[in-house]
């Protein structure tokens, strides 16, 4: 692979709202540095893709927006979310995750019914009212485009459901709960192309109401869906603008050969 210099990037600074956004974020494995000075913005109500080759640091910085690594990893630098650094002493790490939701690349429902799937975090919480429980079933399974398909079989178990279904329950049980963002970590990625398709149709929706931060190895992915795009090299943010900028006109020659195949 070519050597690039890492010292030099090119990271817009939004205009939109800001609804979360790291400064200077170090992670560390160990002695591995895996993220170096990572600086971005990300703004509300809109898609972000992550980009760029394998082990280039895309799901060590997400997993870092809602302290994911805390317990693998030792993270330096600030994370801004509603005017709090979120890495704070003090800060609940259980609100947090509450605000910021995760899907992983595999699907994971519980081995429980898809009601229970939805509703088991929201009891946990303290919510016991029957009505509201089954409010926020109906609604989020409508979030997700599941509930036309899973309506009539509520208790039946989640793992009896496709992977495609079981990913939009995970999308909705993390919708469920009420967060303002949602990072998703190749969601599509175990997926057929009709049910990423769902996927990226339901993501366009839920942005009105959420912020969406995705990892993707899928170039054309991040094309349909995203208003902006951050590209990973060798643990450095490289290069980050609108989606249409960073495929039509990246800025660096990293992204350029990145995005058209030189390597990944
Ligand atoms: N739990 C861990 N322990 C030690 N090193 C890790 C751990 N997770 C990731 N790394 C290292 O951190 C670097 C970044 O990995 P990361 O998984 O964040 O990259 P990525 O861009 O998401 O890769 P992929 O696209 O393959 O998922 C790599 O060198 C990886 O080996």
């Amino acid at each position: 692979m070519k050597e690039y210099n890492l010292e030099e990037h090119s990271i817009v600074k939004i205009t939109d709202e800001v609804e979360i956004s790291s400064t200077d974020l170090q992670v560390y494995y160990g002695n591995d540095h895996a993220i170096f000075d990572a600086s971005l913005e990300f703004p509300k109500n809109q898609i972000t893709s992550l980009i760029g080759a394998s082990g280039s640091g895309k799901s060590t910085y997400l997993r870092c927006l809602n302290r994911m690594n805390e317990k693998i990893a030792r993270v330096d630098g600030k994370i801004m979310y509603q005017g709090t650094d979120i890495n704070a002493s003090g800060v609940n790490v259980y609100e947090v995750r509450k605000q910021i939701g995760m899907v992983f690349q595999r699907p994971n429902p519980f081995a429980k019914s898809i009601r229970e799937n939805i509703q088991f975090a929201l009891k946990s919480n303290g919510i016991h009212d029957k009505h509201v429980l089954e409010e926020r079933l109906e609604s989020s399974l409508k979030e997700a485009a599941l509930w036309d398909e899973v309506k009539d079989e509520l208790d039946k178990s989640a793992l009896e459901l496709s992977g495609g279904q079981q990913q939009r329950l995970c999308i909705a049980r993390s919708v469920a709960m009420r967060p303002q963002i949602l990072l998703l970590d190749e969601p599509a990625s175990a997926l057929d192309p009709i049910s990423t398709s769902k996927i990226e149709d339901t993501l366009d929706e839920l942005k009105s109401h959420y912020t969406i931060i995705i990892v993707t190895h899928n170039m054309s992915q991040a094309t349909r869906i995203s208003n902006y795009t951050a590209f990973f090299h060798l643990g450095h943010i490289v290069e980050y603008d609108k989606t249409k900028n960073i495929f039509m006109n990246p800025s660096m020659p990293a992204t350029s050969d990145y995005i058209s195949g030189a390597f990944g």
